[in-house]
């Protein structure tokens, strides 16, 4: 299970017993997320999945309860927008149903008044056997509509069932595409904008890092990790018009892609949120201590060579590796 592939006659169980295995190995708990994620790397669908681990891996990442619900977050949670396009196809059906069935009760209606209208012509001299016939008639249309009335209702019904249904799962939608600590979008939120660009949008990328943060998570424990995770996210969404986004890319990692602007502004953008950063005043919220001072490092592509947004994001990341490396707390620019 090391590389995580497991041999092609495995049985469920013994798959298990290895997923637990793998998951000791890195001290990691047997939570859902971290079992499923580690489950489904042994499934010939998921094979992209198990590169990106085993290549996490390779580059000295220790995979931790983050990493992992990246992943599941990127591989194992696709299924939503199949189910909005079920509800609109179902919602579709119940609407024509509601025009057939109204179309059949008018039908109905205008039958039963026909037959009134004709059973008021009949009189004493008639065949009384006649009249008990169109008697008869009337009655069966009548609960034929009373029956008609009630299938109507329960299409009522059912068509605002699904105005609810999709009303969740709209919000649904919206969550899987925010990161939940932070407010920003994630990877899924960040693939949903991109398809409203067009092929002639100019797109700069920026990453932003915390400088060490491993230290502070250590020093003070996950939860003030966290508040600081929130806090950065603040100072980079805030300075950002609509027509941009922030990502939260990765655990202390985050991408603003920039659409059609000015380069000076791009750079000027990175600059401001850094030196607002470093200038937090953050308090440990028990000790009511000051925490240290808190910096990011930025690396910026400013997309001269029109690159794709991957391409983009390859650049950016390679600027900011040059801002780690030659003292961090600065914004880098792509060569
Ligand atoms: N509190 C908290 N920590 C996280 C989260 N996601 C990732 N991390 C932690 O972020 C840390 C990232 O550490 P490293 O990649 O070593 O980076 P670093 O210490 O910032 O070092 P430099 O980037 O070189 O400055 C790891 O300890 C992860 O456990 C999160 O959601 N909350």
């Amino acid at each position: 299970m090391d590389n995580l592939k497991p041999p092609a006659t495995i049985t469920p169980d013994e798959l298990s017993k290895l997923t637990l295995a793998w998951l000791n190995k890195y001290q990691l708990a047997p939570t859902p997320i971290n079992y499923a994620v580690i489950y489904a790397c042994s499934h010939p669908n998921n094979q992209k999945l198990r590169s990106e681990l085993q290549q996490l891996i390779a580059n000295n990442q220790t995979p931790d309860n983050y990493l992992l619900a990246e992943l599941h977050q990127k591989y194992l949670e696709e299924n939503l927008q199949a189910d909005n396009e079920t509800l609109s196809a179902i919602h579709k059906v119940i609407v024509n149903l509601q025009t057939v069935c109204e179309k059949s009760q008018s039908d109905v209606s205008q039958y039963q008044s026909t037959l009134h209208s004709q059973a008021s012509k009949l009189n004493d001299t008639d065949n009384q056997h006649t009249v008990d016939i169109v008697n008869t008639i009337i009655v069966a249309t009548e609960k034929a509509q009373l029956a008609q009335n009630q299938f109507k209702d329960s299409i009522y019904a059912s068509q605002n069932d699904i105005k609810t249904l999709q009303q969740k799962l709209k919000t649904a939608q919206q969550q899987a595409q925010t990161d939940s600590l932070t407010g920003l979008a994630n990877r899924r939120g960040m693939e949903n904008f991109l398809n409203t660009l067009t092929s002639t949008s100019h797109i700069c990328a920026l990453l932003f890092d915390i400088d060490n943060f491993k230290q502070l998570n250590d020093t003070y424990g996950h939860g003030v990790g966290d508040i600081i995770l929130q806090k950065v996210a603040q100072q980079i969404a805030q300075l950002l018009g609509p027509e941009h986004i922030a990502i939260r890319y990765g655990g202390e990692e985050f991408l603003v892609l920039m659409i059609n602007q000015a380069r000076d502004d791009v750079f000027m953008y990175a600059e401001t949120v850094r030196e607002n950063i470093e200038k937090l005043k953050l308090v440990h919220g028990k000790t009511r201590k000051r925490l240290p001072q808190v910096t990011i490092s930025v690396g910026l592509s400013l997309n001269r060579q029109k690159l794709s947004v991957a391409e983009a994001i390859e650049q950016a990341d390679s600027a900011l590796y040059q801002a780690k490396s030659s003292g961090k707390n600065r914004v880098c620019l792509s060569s």
